[in-house]
């Protein structure tokens, strides 16, 4: 009985493969992704399941609700989205947008020859006369829609993106040389991607060379526990050549599949909201900036507030250098118009007029003024530090050291620290001094850095300073799994537990006219403390329970009085009656292994 891909069929149907693992689900048919393969009978009853489906939504087959496959994504708008069995909900009426895809991997595997074969192949040519300029992105056409690739490649800039707060890209493609599998980069691309949560698709490049060897690479992510989906994982692994071309048409499909479940949408309509890819002056035009529209749209003329700036449109082009007049979602555009060139990685928002953005721009100004002088007065709350209580912590860190060996030592050893409590998140482990990615990473993920063997250099240290970030370093393994000891016990809710002090009878009252009643009392066990903890138990019943807010021998104020002293108990409770024991406790903490 053959077998057929889960995607091909949806493609064949005219359904959305999203729509295509709903049936699946309901059917409890077990798959890993979109590219798995499915039962013949499998595939009779999902064709059954929807030409009933249609003849409920009024008769006409499956196959004509179907959006026409033609349809590009970013058309939507144009036409209302095909009629479907069910009420279509809110979000389904916002339109789908282009996927924005980044390309990381490590030195000389091929990531620029992947982007320039994508941008040769996919992307219309340039009017006569223009110069295609570099904009930090570009879109390209397939036959599935457009595909906006950012074109720095690099987690460098990935990450700096990331570190401002803001998140550019939707999917990543770690590209691996087949003649030299995996590099330190490529694990650090793949720790940046995952440390994002942006979906990863692998590119095996360079398959064109005799000495290529995917299955090793394939292998290899394994022992990342990155399982690739023909040995059962959930991983795509698509082979290419930057070189011949080879391959590179399924990636752009495997691009297009994985947007569509993620389901990408923003408004046309919406509010404007964009990400600045890039900033730069130019000798005669002067500040150019790369904006990607991420939701609304930008027109000519808008005011735009990038940080604590602000600047009109004097004039907008596409990537391809096409003067346009505005832009959707999804589009990278350089702008005319900053004074000042915005860094990448800064959120972009628009404002109505001038005005409007400067008042932005001074609120801006005020906030980080407060926020600065918040920072020198006020303390961190328990909560703050230390994340949500109740919930399993984790603690996430960078490792470097000097040789592979000395990492799988550590790792090994940290992986028998984990609790039920606390987790231990090594995003990045590599070999070698850290990086300023590193910093990067770790500062959006609060991650500590930890060296062993060896130490970050001045330049590196000084980010850190800068993003508060700790890098800590050292030549005994066992003093860095003390580190992580001492990051664990900070990461652990406390426990606290109630110690018994001891015990005092009451033996007369005295009422006082500011403090009330107090209780003078014959201490005949252990020993009381202000401010601890207080029961009055009258015979076998409690009738009382607060904190010993008072406590004297004679007329003076004392923190502690032992047995066989009398004294007078002020626990804040007047109707306290001579005869009543008042028992008193402190909360401790408990040493926690
Ligand atoms: N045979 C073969 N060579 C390739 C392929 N892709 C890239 N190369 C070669 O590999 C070398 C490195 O390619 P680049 O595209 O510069 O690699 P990169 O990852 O962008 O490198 P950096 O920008 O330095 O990080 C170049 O000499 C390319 O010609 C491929 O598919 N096949």
């Amino acid at each position: 009985m053959s077998k057929v891909r889960i995607y091909t069929l949806a493609k064949d149907l005219g359904v959305e493969n999203a729509k295509m693992l709903e049936l699946l689900d309901g059917l409890g048919v077990s798959y890993k992704s979109v590219s798995s393969t499915i039962e013949e009978e499998t595939v009779d009853l999902i064709k059954e399941m929807l030409a009933e489906e249609a003849a409920q939504a009024g008769g006409a087959p499956a196959q004509a609700t179907a959006a026409p496959e033609s349809d590009t994504p970013t058309d939507a708008g144009s036409a209302a989205p095909a009629p479907q069995a069910d009420a279509p909900t809110s979000s389904e009426e916002v339109p789908h947008r282009a996927p924005v895809v980044t390309i990381m991997g490590h030195v000389d595997h091929g990531k620029t020859s992947l982007l320039d074969y994508i941008r040769k192949t996919k992307v219309a040519a340039k009017e006569a006369g223009g110069i295609t300029q570099h904009v930090g992105a570009f879109e390209a056409q397939t036959s599935k829609g457009k595909i906006v690739f950012i074109d720095t490649p690099g987690h460098e800039a990935f990450t700096t993106i990331r570190a401002r707060g803001a998140n550019v890209a939707d999917i990543a493609i770690i590209v691996i040389a087949a003649d030299d599998s995996l590099m330190p980069q490529t694990r650090e691309a793949i720790a940046h991607a995952q440390a994002a949560k942006v979906p990863m698709l692998i590119a095996i490049n360079k398959v064109d060379l005799p000495q290529a060897d995917p299955d090793r690479v394939k292998t290899d992510l394994t022992q990342l526990n990155l399982v690739p989906e023909e040995y059962g994982g959930d991983l795509v692994v698509v082979p290419v050549s930057a070189k011949t071309g080879e391959g590179v048409e399924d990636l752009l499909e495997y691009i297009s599949l994985t947007a569509e479940l993620e389901d990408l949408r923003a408004d046309p309509k919406g509010t404007f909201g964009g990400v600045i890819i890039e900033g730069k002056v130019d000798k005669q035009a002067g500040v150019l900036a790369t904006v990607m529209v991420q939701e609304g749209t930008l027109h000519v003329s808008d005011f735009l507030v990038v940080g604590e700036n602000y600047g009109k449109i004097k004039a907008m082009t596409d990537s391809n250098g096409a003067r346009i007049k505005e832009a959707g979602p999804s589009t990278p555009v350089q702008v005319l118009g900053f004074s000042e060139v915005p860094s990448s990685g800064e959120k972009v928002q628009s404002a109505k007029n001038e005005h409007a953005a400067r008042e932005i721009v001074a609120a801006r100004a005020s906030d980080r003024r407060d926020a600065e002088n918040a920072r020198v007065q006020r303390r961190l709350t328990l909560e703050e530090m230390m994340g949500p209580l109740g919930s399993v912590r984790t603690v996430n860190l960078i490792l470097r050291a000097d040789t592979q060996g000395s990492v799988e030592a550590i790792q090994g050893i940290l992986a028998r620290k984990e609790s039920d409590d606390v987790k231990i998140n090594v995003m990045l482990a590599g070999i070698g001094a850290p990086t300023e990615g590193d910093v990067l990473l770790a500062s959006t993920a609060e991650a500590t850095i930890l060296c062993f063997s060896v130490t970050a250099s001045g330049g590196v240290k000084k980010v850190a300073d800068g993003k508060d970030v700790d890098i800590k370093s050292f030549r005994i393994i066992y003093e860095l799994i003390d580190e992580v000891d001492r990051l664990i016990k900070g990461n652990v809710e406390p426990v606290f537990e109630e110690k018994y002090l001891g015990r005092a009878e009451v033996r007369m009252l005295i009422k006082h006219p500011k403090s009330g009643t107090i209780a003078g009392s014959y201490v005949t066990d252990g020993s009381l403390k202000r401010n601890a903890k207080a029961k009055v138990t009258r015979g076998k019943q409690v009738v009382y329970e607060g904190t010993i807010v008072g406590l004297k021998r004679f007329k003076d104020d004392v923190r502690e009085v032992q047995t066989g002293y009398e004294c007078g108990i002020n626990v804040d409770w007047n109707d306290v009656m001579e005869g009543d024991i008042i028992e008193a406790s402190e909360m401790v903490e408990v040493e926690q292994n």
